[in-house]
């Protein structure tokens, strides 16, 4: 598959992302009751975790999918799907994801939970009509760092990033 080019970078802290899950969880409050959280691994897990505290949601499950080697798109791969869980057709329950970007993972799990509200921290223009509820939009060419993929160094100039394309 085509690499995508991400010409912007947009680290994100630990305290960005408990904020940012925290303000989709108040997003979300008055959407439910929810029976339930589907977390899309492994990205979602901590805005699931964040939002399951905030809401006291004990019943949590996961969807496992695989679409991406670093910033390299590929086939997405579905090492686990709702088999086991009891979600149903998702009426109720809650998808959470920390991202969608060309939307190909909500399409697949979007498929397996119709009825579920599929809601993610940020999301890019592509993917954007495929989730009910989100918190930050960031532009297509934006690659988002999260904090547990990232670790303090040094940043080049805004200007120098410009010039090097
Ligand atoms: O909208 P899309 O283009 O499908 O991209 C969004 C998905 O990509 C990332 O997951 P990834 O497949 O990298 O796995 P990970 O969550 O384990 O890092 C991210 O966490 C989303 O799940
Ligand atoms: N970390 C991260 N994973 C992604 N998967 C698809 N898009 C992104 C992105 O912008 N950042
Ligand atoms: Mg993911």
């Amino acid at each position: 598959m085509a690499e995508a080019p991400f010409n912007k970078h947009f680290p994100v802290s630990w305290e960005e992302m408990h904020r940012n899950a925290k303000a989709l969880a108040w997003r979300l409050i008055d959407k439910g009751p929810w029976k339930g959280i589907i977390a899309i691994t492994r990205g979602g897990l901590v805005p699931a975790a964040i939002i399951a505290r905030e809401l006291e949601i004990r019943m949590i499950d996961t969807v496992c999918v695989s679409s991406y080697d670093h910033q390299n798109q590929r086939e997405a791969m579905v090492l686990k799907g709702t088999e086991g869980s009891n979600a149903g057709d998702g009426e109720g329950w809650l998808i959470i994801d920390d991202l969608v970007d060309t939307g190909k993972t909500a399409v697949i799990v979007r498929k397996m939970l119709p009825k579920a509200h599929f809601a993610t921290v940020y999301a890019k223009p592509a993917g954007r009509p495929l989730v009910d509820t989100f918190i930050t939009e960031v532009s297509q060419d934006t690659w988002i760092h999260f904090p547990w993929d990232i670790e303090l160094q040094f940043s080049q100039p805004i200007a120098k990033q410009r010039n090097n394309g």
